[in-house]
Protein backbone atom coordinates (compact mmCIF):
# COMPACT_ATOMS: atom_id res chain seq x y z
CA UNK A 1 0.00 0.00 0.00
CA UNK A 2 1.47 3.38 -0.95
CA UNK A 3 0.64 6.57 1.25
CA UNK A 4 -2.34 8.86 0.70
CA UNK A 5 -0.11 11.98 0.19
CA UNK A 6 2.93 12.93 -1.25
CA UNK A 7 5.96 12.08 0.70
CA UNK A 8 8.67 14.24 -1.28
CA UNK A 9 6.24 17.17 -1.39
CA UNK A 10 6.27 16.46 2.68
CA UNK A 11 9.85 15.79 3.24
CA UNK A 12 10.31 18.96 1.37
CA UNK A 13 9.42 21.29 5.14
CA UNK A 14 12.04 22.83 6.87
CA UNK A 15 11.94 21.31 10.40
CA UNK A 16 10.03 23.01 13.25
CA UNK A 17 12.68 23.87 15.52
CA UNK A 18 14.90 25.34 12.04
CA UNK A 19 12.45 27.33 10.53
CA UNK A 20 13.67 31.03 10.78
CA UNK A 21 10.93 32.60 9.39
CA UNK A 22 7.54 32.89 8.77
CA UNK A 23 7.47 31.76 5.55
CA UNK A 24 9.10 28.48 6.39
CA UNK A 25 6.76 28.24 9.04
CA UNK A 26 3.95 28.64 6.80
CA UNK A 27 5.50 26.36 3.51
CA UNK A 28 5.67 23.56 6.45
CA UNK A 29 2.53 23.54 7.73
CA UNK A 30 0.94 23.92 4.00
CA UNK A 31 2.96 20.85 3.78
CA UNK A 32 1.53 18.98 6.52
CA UNK A 33 -2.10 20.34 5.79
CA UNK A 34 -1.81 18.57 2.05
CA UNK A 35 -0.43 15.58 3.70
CA UNK A 36 -3.23 15.77 6.37
CA UNK A 37 -6.09 16.38 3.59
CA UNK A 38 -4.61 12.96 1.57
CA UNK A 39 -5.05 11.34 5.24
CA UNK A 40 -8.33 12.27 5.66
CA UNK A 41 -9.04 11.58 2.16
CA UNK A 42 -8.81 8.05 2.71
CA UNK A 43 -10.25 7.90 5.81
CA UNK A 44 -12.83 8.91 4.25
CA UNK A 45 -12.94 6.14 1.37
CA UNK A 46 -13.48 4.06 4.66
CA UNK A 47 -16.64 5.78 5.71
CA UNK A 48 -17.75 4.82 2.22
CA UNK A 49 -16.64 1.41 2.99
CA UNK A 50 -18.69 1.37 6.22
CA UNK A 51 -22.27 2.50 4.16
CA UNK A 52 -21.51 -0.29 1.40
CA UNK A 53 -21.14 -2.80 4.78
CA UNK A 54 -23.31 -1.86 7.25
CA UNK A 55 -27.22 -3.50 6.83
CA UNK A 56 -29.20 -0.32 8.27
CA UNK A 57 -29.08 3.32 8.20
CA UNK A 58 -30.01 2.94 11.72
CA UNK A 59 -26.70 1.02 12.58
CA UNK A 60 -24.82 4.36 10.72
CA UNK A 61 -24.37 6.34 13.64
CA UNK A 62 -22.84 3.72 16.60
CA UNK A 63 -22.17 5.59 19.68
CA UNK A 64 -19.70 3.16 21.41
CA UNK A 65 -17.46 2.53 18.43
CA UNK A 66 -17.40 6.67 18.52
CA UNK A 67 -15.99 6.74 22.11
CA UNK A 68 -14.01 4.11 21.16
CA UNK A 69 -12.20 6.09 18.42
CA UNK A 70 -11.68 9.22 20.76
CA UNK A 71 -10.65 6.98 23.41
CA UNK A 72 -7.86 5.58 21.38
CA UNK A 73 -6.70 9.38 19.91
CA UNK A 74 -6.75 10.83 22.70
CA UNK A 75 -4.30 7.94 23.95
CA UNK A 76 -2.49 9.09 21.14
CA UNK A 77 -2.19 12.61 21.32
CA UNK A 78 -0.92 12.21 24.80
CA UNK A 79 1.67 9.83 23.26
CA UNK A 80 2.94 12.40 20.80
CA UNK A 81 2.76 15.43 22.61
CA UNK A 82 -0.37 16.96 20.88
CA UNK A 83 -2.94 18.34 23.72
CA UNK A 84 -6.01 16.75 24.61
CA UNK A 85 -7.85 19.49 24.07
CA UNK A 86 -6.79 20.20 20.39
CA UNK A 87 -6.97 17.00 18.88
CA UNK A 88 -10.53 15.54 21.37
CA UNK A 89 -12.73 18.54 19.54
CA UNK A 90 -11.47 18.09 16.23
CA UNK A 91 -11.37 13.98 16.33
CA UNK A 92 -15.32 14.77 17.52
CA UNK A 93 -16.36 17.15 14.93
CA UNK A 94 -14.23 14.88 11.96
CA UNK A 95 -16.41 11.76 13.19
CA UNK A 96 -19.46 13.60 13.08
CA UNK A 97 -18.99 15.50 9.44
CA UNK A 98 -17.96 11.79 8.88
CA UNK A 99 -21.28 10.69 10.07
CA UNK A 100 -23.19 13.13 7.66
CA UNK A 101 -20.86 11.70 4.96
CA UNK A 102 -22.21 7.97 5.46
CA UNK A 103 -25.54 8.74 5.93
CA UNK A 104 -25.17 10.50 2.14
CA UNK A 105 -23.72 7.79 0.72
CA UNK A 106 -25.99 5.29 2.28
CA UNK A 107 -28.99 7.33 1.02
CA UNK A 108 -27.39 7.39 -2.07
CA UNK A 109 -27.28 3.76 -2.79
CA UNK A 110 -29.69 2.53 -1.61
CA UNK A 111 -33.70 2.33 -3.54
CA UNK A 112 -35.43 5.07 -2.54
CA UNK A 113 -38.26 3.23 -0.86
CA UNK A 114 -35.67 1.94 1.80
CA UNK A 115 -33.96 5.94 2.42
CA UNK A 116 -35.36 7.68 5.14
CA UNK A 117 -38.99 9.15 4.70
C1 LIG B 1 -17.26 4.19 10.34
C2 LIG B 1 -18.19 4.02 11.29
O1 LIG B 1 -19.33 4.84 11.32
C3 LIG B 1 -19.37 6.04 12.07
C4 LIG B 1 -18.14 6.87 11.89
C5 LIG B 1 -17.09 6.81 12.77
C6 LIG B 1 -15.78 7.47 12.49
O2 LIG B 1 -15.76 8.51 11.82
O3 LIG B 1 -14.73 6.92 12.92
C7 LIG B 1 -17.25 6.09 13.99
C8 LIG B 1 -18.47 5.55 14.36
C9 LIG B 1 -19.67 5.56 13.48
O4 LIG B 1 -20.75 6.23 13.99
C10 LIG B 1 -18.12 2.93 12.28
O5 LIG B 1 -19.17 2.57 12.83
O6 LIG B 1 -17.02 2.42 12.53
Amino acid sequence: MTLPFDADDLNRRTPPQDCASMAEVRDGVDRLDRALIGLIAERTRYMDAAARIKPSRDVVRDEDRIEDVIAKVKAAARAAGVPETLAEPVWRELVERSIQHELQVWDATREPQRKRS
